[in-house]
């Protein structure tokens, strides 16, 4: 448990002198993650063979080296007590001291999913939006916990709010437009050739064309180079600012940070299995603890019990288990008294 903000309470009816909350980092959590086989047939790539592991007994996890993943991730870790060693910053190894065997790897989002894929990494935090694009589909990529709670945007369609699109708001009226014909496609920028394609498809928009840009896609439709983009989507102020808005019917993905492992790697490599039941438990562990708080606050009272039924005659005080009570001792006219309790909530 950690301190990491204290509140002072003003509740008259428990009349303290003074109380304190302190946020709780982690509460006890248990995981059982297994495998049973691998789903789909080994194949040829690089690092991992017909399948089978490549030659190294260290477990790998790949971590973002840049861009707003990199330092939530690290900091999450942190809060996990999983504390990423790096000897100096322009390493890309690094270690977890608290997790034997584990090599930590500092690579681009997208390539921490290649590089799961290829079986050079066994275990990854990026977005979920960077797994499915990458990934592709690939079954033997497992999401291992799928609410790391940073992160969080959609991947989604969004045209003008001008001209041809004044009055189109969803999916189905993008797609009904007559403007678009095999000679004039609906031209979409983006920067996810396999998401974004692949959605147009399963939904029913034939006639599109696909131009990729690394960023600043907001601006293509206005330069003239676009209709329409498919980008990730948090506030929606890039949006607003270029004068783009989503429509109905037009999210491809909702996305946030992911732990995601190589299920050849659980069933095969020696101690991946452990180290994902570890980091999962911390992980959840801290999730959990997430807004909850210990207070502790002192209560005049003639004894403990009489202390402990004012506090339990409030539910919402009682919490899980508890009241802690104890006697604050103090010395008045050189004697030794308890006036007060110290109630632990
Ligand atoms: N605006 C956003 N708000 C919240 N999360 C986002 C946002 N944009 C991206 N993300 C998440 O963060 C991940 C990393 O995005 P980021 O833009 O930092 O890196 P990148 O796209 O790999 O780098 P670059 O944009 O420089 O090519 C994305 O895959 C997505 O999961
Ligand atoms: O809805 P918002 O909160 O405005 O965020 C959306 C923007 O964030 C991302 O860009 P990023 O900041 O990563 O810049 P990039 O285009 O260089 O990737 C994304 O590509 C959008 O442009
Ligand atoms: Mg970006």
């Amino acid at each position: 448990m950690s301190v990491v903000r204290t509140i002072f309470l003003q509740c008259p009816s428990i009349s303290p002198f003074s109380a304190s909350a302190t946020s709780i980092n982690s509460v006890s959590v248990k995981f059982k993650v297994s495998c049973c086989s691998v789903a789909s047939p080994a194949t040829v790539v690089n690092g991992n063979v017909d399948g089978k592991p490549s030659e190294r007994n260290e477990v790998r996890l790949g971590l973002p080296s840049k861009g707003r993943m990199a330092e939530d991730t690290l900091d999450l870790l942190k809060d996990c007590q999983l504390s990423v060693r790096q000897v100096n910053p322009r390493q890309y190894v690094a270690e977890i001291p608290q997790i034997s065997n584990l090599e930590v790897w500092f690579q681009r989002p997208k390539d921490v999913v290649r590089k799961l894929v290829s079986g050079d990494l066994d275990l990854g935090i990026v977005g979920l939006d960077t797994v499915q694009e990458y990934g592709q589909g690939n079954e033997d990529l497992i999401i291992a916990h799928d609410a790391l709670e940073y992160g969080d945007c959609r991947l989604s369609i969004a045209i003008p709010k001008y001209g041809i699109f004044e009055n189109i708001n969803s999916l189905k009226e993008l797609a009904q437009m007559p403007q678009w014909t095999p000679e004039r496609p609906l031209r979409v920028a983006t920067g996810f050739s396999y998401l974004g394609p692949k959605f147009m498809k399963d939904n029913g928009l034939n006639y599109v064309t696909f131009s990729t840009a690394d960023g600043a896609l907001e601006a293509a439709p206005a330069m003239g180079i676009a209709d329409a983009i498919v980008d990730l989507v948090s506030s929606g102020t890039t949006l607003r600012e270029n004068n783009l808005k989503e429509i109905k019917g037009g999210v491809i993905l909702e996305s946030q940070a992911v732990l995601v492992a190589s299920r050849r790697s659980l069933i095969q490599r020696k101690g991946v299995l452990d180290i994902t039941h570890e980091m999962l438990e911390r992980l959840e562990a801290h999730l959990r603890a997430v807004g909850q708080f210990t207070v502790t606050a002192n209560m005049r009272g003639s004894s403990a019990e009489e202390v402990a039924e004012r506090v339990l005659s409030q539910p919402s005080l009682s919490g899980l288990q508890g009241p802690t009570v104890s006697p604050v001792f103090s010395k008045r006219d050189g004697k030794v008294a308890a006036d007060y309790f110290a109630i632990v909530i």
